[in-house]
């Protein structure tokens, strides 16, 4: 008998099997407002620009393909923390941040997670809802994963007693998972005062903070402010570690790009985290791409070339906040029952609708419109063209 035989059927992911049950749906107002990533207004995948211009120059300098580091490519690592950390960061000017490339965001969360756990840190909270890949991420690094409060589904807002609550109750010494800005799948973000309680909660437990930073230019439009929370966490001597994903405001989804860094006592320690970083990631990837890397590299060590990205970065954003408005106008003059003003609330890429799971059944089934089961919205399939059918449909299922 074949020795695949005990392979049972896994279920598809609920969020890329969305995509490839769209892809199968030949009904022509099919939408697929499903996976996060961007589309402009006639639906079609973005690539930025300052992207495409940086990409001519990388062919014309015909670059070998060697091997990358372990680490990956230490300029790129350099930038991508000086962007998220700022230039101004003092552990960064110190030189104790331990920084490695890794396969996008969620390599470099399944690294670390190994790494949490290898040293002794079995356990970590994140809130409730988050991605949904970040359980089987953390479970599969060995790690029990448990969840803190954080949304309200009565009113759709962030829970943020219940956060505050349930995070004084993590016992000392845990890691805790925080989102940097535009929180997936729910749009809400703690308001920069909160962060500060947050902060000092998080102190108070000695907890380790573990940012997830995926949409660094999706939250208020300007991805250099956008990292506010994580640099009010270092300002305030948290020994932060942080996630880097250059998926989606780079556009560079396919090409893998992000970053992993640990922020430590002194550049003695950071070498010894570096050190234990790479000891994980050889017998797991080896080496990260180059490619990406060569992309974002080329646009962060050049001024215009980032501020044209910035630029571009912003106006995706602006796309995706104009259709949150159209949409929730258009639900309103259907004249729906329901309170839609958290739509226009929620901040990056996704509207956590409020859908039940049966709603988004029928708006899948009867509509053709594919949301993931938690309702989320993905705001950049929205557009100016299938906003109403979508509005109707939500009408339709929700009245
Ligand atoms: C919070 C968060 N962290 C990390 C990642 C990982 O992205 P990366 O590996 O491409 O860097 C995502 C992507 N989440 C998407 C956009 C796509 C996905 O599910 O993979 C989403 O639809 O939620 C994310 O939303």
């Amino acid at each position: 008998q074949s020795p695949w035989a005990n392979f049972t059927q896994a279920p598809p992911d609920p969020i890329i099997g969305l995509t490839e049950a769209y892809q199968n749906d030949d009904f022509p107002q099919k939408v697929n407002v499903g996976v996060g990533a961007y589309r402009d207004d006639s639906g079609m995948p973005f690539v930025l620009p300052v992207v495409r211009q940086v990409e001519k120059e990388i062919t014309a300098e015909e670059l070998d393909h060697e091997y990358s580091g372990i680490a990956g490519c230490p300029s790129f690592v350099d930038l991508a923390m000086k962007f998220a950390y700022g230039e101004d960061c003092v552990p960064l000017l110190e030189g104790r941040i331990a920084g490695v490339q890794t396969l996008s965001g969620t390599g470099g969360l399944r690294v670390f997670g190994e790494v949490l756990n290898s040293f002794g840190h079995t356990e970590i909270h994140i809130p409730n809802p988050s991605w949904g890949n970040h359980v089987p991420i953390f479970r599969n690094a060995g790690l029990d994963v448990k969840t803190y409060s954080y949304y309200n589904k009565e009113n759709s807002s962030l829970d943020f007693e219940g956060m505050i609550a349930d995070i004084k109750n993590i016992p000392e010494g845990k890691c805790i998972l925080l989102h940097v800005c535009a929180h997936n799948p729910t749009g809400m973000d703690p308001q920069i005062d909160q962060w500060k309680e947050i902060s000092s909660v998080v102190k108070e437990k000695k907890l380790l903070p573990f940012f997830d930073c995926a949409y660094q230019g999706f939250a208020s439009g300007d991805a250099r402010i956008d990292a506010a929370s994580l640099r009010l966490f270092v300002e305030d001597g948290h020994k932060v570690a942080l996630v880097q994903s250059f998926s989606k405001n780079m556009g560079l989804y396919g090409q893998r790009v992000g970053a992993l860094s640990v922020v430590a006592d002194s550049q003695e320690e950071a070498q010894r985290v570096l050190s234990q970083l790479k000891v994980h990631i050889r017998p797991s990837y080896s080496n990260p791409p180059r490619h990406g890397a060569r992309i974002v590299q080329k646009i962060l060590s050049d001024e215009q070339k980032t501020d044209a990205f910035v630029e571009q970065c912003s106006s995706m954003a602006g796309r995706i906040n104009s259709m949150r408005a159209t949409l929730k106008q258009t639900l309103e003059d259907l004249g729906s029952s329901r309170d839609w003003s958290h739509i226009t609330k929620q901040i990056g890429m996704f509207a956590y609708s409020g859908l039940t799971k049966e709603e988004v059944t029928v708006l899948r089934e009867k509509h053709h419109i594919y949301c993931t089961l938690d309702g989320r919205i993905s705001m950049a399939g929205v557009t100016s063209k299938n906003v109403k059918y979508i509005a109707e449909a939500i009408h339709d299922v929700s009245k």
